[in-house]
């Protein structure tokens, strides 16, 4: 670049020189002649450089690499892969680096490709990181040539006819990351060379023919291993103990003969089998019965003092104040009642919410909710109590009779609500699944549900929907105000379900904004109050980006540095990274790559930084909606459908109508 600025400038400046002085007294008769000459050189080199740069920035090399792979191949879909055309503009499944100098991911999958890939043409694209060629009808070996691929970070082969060995050194792939060969007709040994590879997150070889024993596959950083369905004999070696036998089934390994796959008996049998004396029994026992005298007594210790203390189970805080409330609710205005709502059919009434046990669920942003078991209506509810609130009496029961009207199977209906001087308490349907933090991100590892694509997908698309009602209630202008992932829940048919509506505005502007934010709060809103539909939508991105990556909106790896998830999102994307945003959960599950793709744009689309910028939620619902075209083909528009159902997209099922899913339990007790 800088020399051919060089050039323009030698030339122009060339032009303005009085070039007649000096040829007068060197050559007068060839002036003419050997200044057109001059210009004609730096014309020629000009336009050389010119040439070369254009060319440069686009990857001529890799271009010609692809057009020979694509004229070598059969396809069954058309490739726009034009000679004439850039290749990293505009050519389908072709990626490019930031400078269009490289070709860094190919995405190809289930384009019909029949036979084998055809020799030095995809190795040539030496600085590609992802190739993705899934779900095609490949045939012929593992190419070998592949190993020339030295920064392939993610190779996607599943779903193809590759047969015979795999005799490559993996070794070469330093930065491989995921290798999914699963479902192919591979076979012979798996390659040692596979333990060298320290990046290796995924491999997935399930569904091939390999046999021999499982090598030893240190490599600390894998977090997903399936090698079930192959002809593998022996034992699994130690070191893959940490996977789920489910990684190893269908296979004639060592313990396998039995047909119970089981990890932790391959191991024992090698032990020496040692008799226990009468002595050692009755140490065992006595030392068994003490173990168990101390766990009972400190449970019970912790229970008492639990009890004893707020936060406890089974506490009633509400049941303090029943005395005072049962009092003021018998006064004489009688304006201290549990107000229900209609279709809440619930046969309760405020003394049996009173005296119910209690269960602590969480302290939020506007106070304390539990979980609260009622005895004689044998069901189970939300009750939120409520702190400081930034309004009067008037003001919180229009919002709490506004929020009560809204029916909609994607929003948690608020059942009643009780105001007096001392006390404000909402009542919710419960959901015995927790939120879709608490199945994200439950500290204790049995807490957490493995929410599969599907799942994700059905969160996502629900709780679209949910936000796109509450922004067309009270003429176009309510807010949600509170979207984030502890007031997700999945209701009955497995679709998002939004709650805590509504309660941004009223709530007391004391609360410090930090308690707040939990990196859910779009950039433009220091006043939780001042949330606006487009920083719904907002908190909706982050949702999303939340559930592709199975990452907090602000986390702590290792402790110290704080990572803001947009940001994170951004980074790695511009780095050109985007396969290590993903859930590695979620990696398991074959052919979701593009779908993740689409819902990662879209998320980050809603997290824009400029609220104008950010789509309207009823867009952002046709959206997510569309990330699984094939089978949303026939529904309704979004308008009409939001409203009134959720179609199954992903399972088709029937769905009540309104007042029925209104009054339903939703996935709760
Ligand atoms: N209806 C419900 N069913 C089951 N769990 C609930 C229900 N409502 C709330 N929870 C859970 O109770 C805990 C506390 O909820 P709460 O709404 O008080 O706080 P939060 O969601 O953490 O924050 P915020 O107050 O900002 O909404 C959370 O883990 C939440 O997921």
């Amino acid at each position: 670049m800088l020399l051919f600025l060089l050039l323009i400038y030698i030339y122009l400046q060339l032009d303005r020189c009085n070039w007649t002085l000096y040829f007068e007294t060197v050559h007068l008769q060839t002036e003419k002649r050997g200044k057109m000459r001059i210009r004609f050189i730096f014309w020629l080199i000009f336009w050389c450089s010119y040439v070369l740069l254009i060319a440069k920035s686009e990857p001529s090399e890799d271009k010609r690499a692809l057009l020979d792979f694509s004229r070598n191949i059969n396809h069954s879909r058309s490739l726009n892969w034009d000679e004439k055309t850039s290749a990293c503009s505009s050519w389908v499944g072709v990626t490019c680096n930031h400078d269009k100098s490289r070709v860094i991911a190919v995405r190809l999958p289930g384009f019909g490709f029949r036979g084998s890939i055809p020799s030095n043409t995809l190795s040539r694209l030496s600085g590609l990181q992802i190739l993705s060629l899934r779900s095609n009808r490949i045939s012929g070996s593992f190419p070998s040539d592949f190993s020339m691929l030295g920064n392939i970070t993610s190779l996607y082969l599943q779903s193809n006819h590759l047969q015979g060995a795999l005799s490559l050194d993996f070794s070469v792939w330093k930065n491989l990351s995921i290798l999914d060969l699963s479902n192919n007709a591979l076979n012979g040994s798996i390659p040692h060379s596979i333990s060298n590879l320290t990046h290796l997150t995924v491999l997935n070889l399930a569904n091939n023919s390999f046999s021999g024993e499982i090598p030893d596959l240190n490599i600390a950083s894998l977090q997903l291993l399936d090698l079930s369905n192959n002809n593998l004999t022996g034992s699994v070696p130690k070191s893959l103990h940490r996977f789920p036998r489910s990684a190893f089934a269908g296979n004639r390994l060592f313990d396998d003969l039995a047909s119970t796959p089981a990890l932790p008996p391959i191991s024992q049998p090698k032990k020496k089998s040692t008799k226990l004396n009468h002595s050692a029994i009755l140490g065992i026992i006595i030392g068994f019965s003490t173990l168990a005298f101390v766990v009972i007594a400190v449970l019970m210790t912790a229970c008492y003092s639990k009890r004893e203390g707020e936060n406890g189970v089974s506490v009633t805080p509400p049941k303090k104040e029943k005395s005072k409330k049962k009092g003021a609710s018998e006064s004489q205005s009688g304006n201290n009642r549990l107000i229900f709502f209609e279709g809440s059919n619930l046969a309760f009434d405020l003394e049996d919410l009173l005296s119910a046990s209690a269960e602590v669920l969480g302290k939020g942003t506007f106070g304390t909710t539990y979980k609260a078991a009622l005895e004689g209506a044998s069901s189970t509810m939300a009750v939120k109590r409520l702190k400081e609130l930034g309004v009067g009496r008037r003001d919180f029961e229009q919002q709490m009779e506004l929020v009560g009207r809204i029916v909609h199977e994607n929003i948690n209906p608020l059942r009643a609500y009780f105001y007096s001087k001392e006390e404000k308490l909402m009542v919710y349907d419960f959901y015995n699944q927790g939120s879709v933090s608490s199945m994200l991100h439950a500290k204790r590892a049995e807490n957490r549900i493995n929410l599969d694509w599907e799942s994700r997908l059905r969160i996502a698309i629900g709780t679209a929907r949910g936000i796109a009602h509450i922004h067309r209630q009270n003429g176009g202008k309510l807010v949600h105000g509170n979207i984030k992932a502890s007031n997700v829940f999945m209701n009955s048919q497995h679709y998002g379900c939004v709650s805590d509506l509504g309660l941004a505005t009223i709530m007391s502007p004391m609360v410090p904004p930090v308690v707040r934010v939990g990196g859910y709060r779009a950039p433009e809103v220091s006043d939780s109050r001042k949330a606006t539909q487009a920083s719904d939508v907002y908190s909706f991105g982050v949702l999303l980006l939340e559930l592709l990556t199975g990452k907090s909106p602000i986390h702590t790896p290792g402790g110290q540095e704080v990572i803001h998830l947009v940001k994170w999102v951004h980074s790695v994307v511009r780095e050109e990274w985007t396969a290590e945003v993903f859930d590695v959960q979620l990696l398991r599950h074959p052919n979701i790559e593009e779908e993740m793709v689409e819902m990662l744009q879209i998320g980050m689309t809603c997290a824009t930084r400029m609220p104008e910028q950010r789509p309207k939620i009823y867009d952002v619902v046709k959206m997510v909606e569309d990330i699984r075209r094939v089978n949303t083909g026939n529904m309704p528009s979004t308008e009409t459908r939001s409203e009134v159902s959720t179609p199954a997209v992903i399972t088709p099922a029937v769905t009540p109508p309104i007042a029925e899913m209104g009054a339903s339990s939703s996935g709760k007790h």
